[in-house]
């Protein structure tokens, strides 16, 4: 599985860790920026990240600002995605049983980098349960 990665300068620190974790885990990423703690704006990192998802160049993707709101909301702006804004892990477990998210967001000044592997361990190992729930993915995709 491909991962892509990003963040504004809020959610640098926290993608880096992730980065690594994801890597230990054996997962392939794709890190879309941003590559420094300077100052830039979340609505564009979450719509390449959202893009290369939709495009097929990663299979899912995870996005990090400073609340994880920010660029959860600039993802959801490209057609196909369904990027699901966690704070714990049932949160990411129901993300993904029951809404296909295939973008994660993650708060790099809301949530412990402890948390925020949990989180996306569970994300990425959690399968769709189908069923009543893709009727209901299938309105998100349709609007
Ligand atoms: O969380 C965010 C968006 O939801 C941003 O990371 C945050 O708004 C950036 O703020 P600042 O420019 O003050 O660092």
């Amino acid at each position: 599985m491909k991962i892509a990665l990003a963040s504004d300068h809020g959610g640098f620190e926290l993608k880096e860790t992730i980065k690594k974790y994801l890597e230990e885990l054996g997962v392939e990423v794709l890190d879309l920026g941003t590559h420094t703690t300077e100052s830039v704006d979340y609505p564009n990192y979450g719509k390449i990240c959202g893009e290369a998802v939709v495009s097929g160049k990663a299979d899912r993707g995870i996005v990090f600002c400073g609340t994880g709101i920010g660029i959860s909301i600039a993802a959801n702006k490209v057609k196909g995605v369904r990027c699901a804004l966690c704070t714990d892990v049932s949160m990411a477990e129901m993300a993904r049983k029951h809404n296909d998210a295939n973008l994660l967001a993650l708060g790099g000044r809301t949530t412990d980098t402890e948390t925020a592997r949990a989180i996306t361990k569970v994300w990425l190992e959690t399968a769709f349960e189908g069923g009543r729930h893709q009727r209901r993915v299938d309105m998100l995709d349709n609007m």
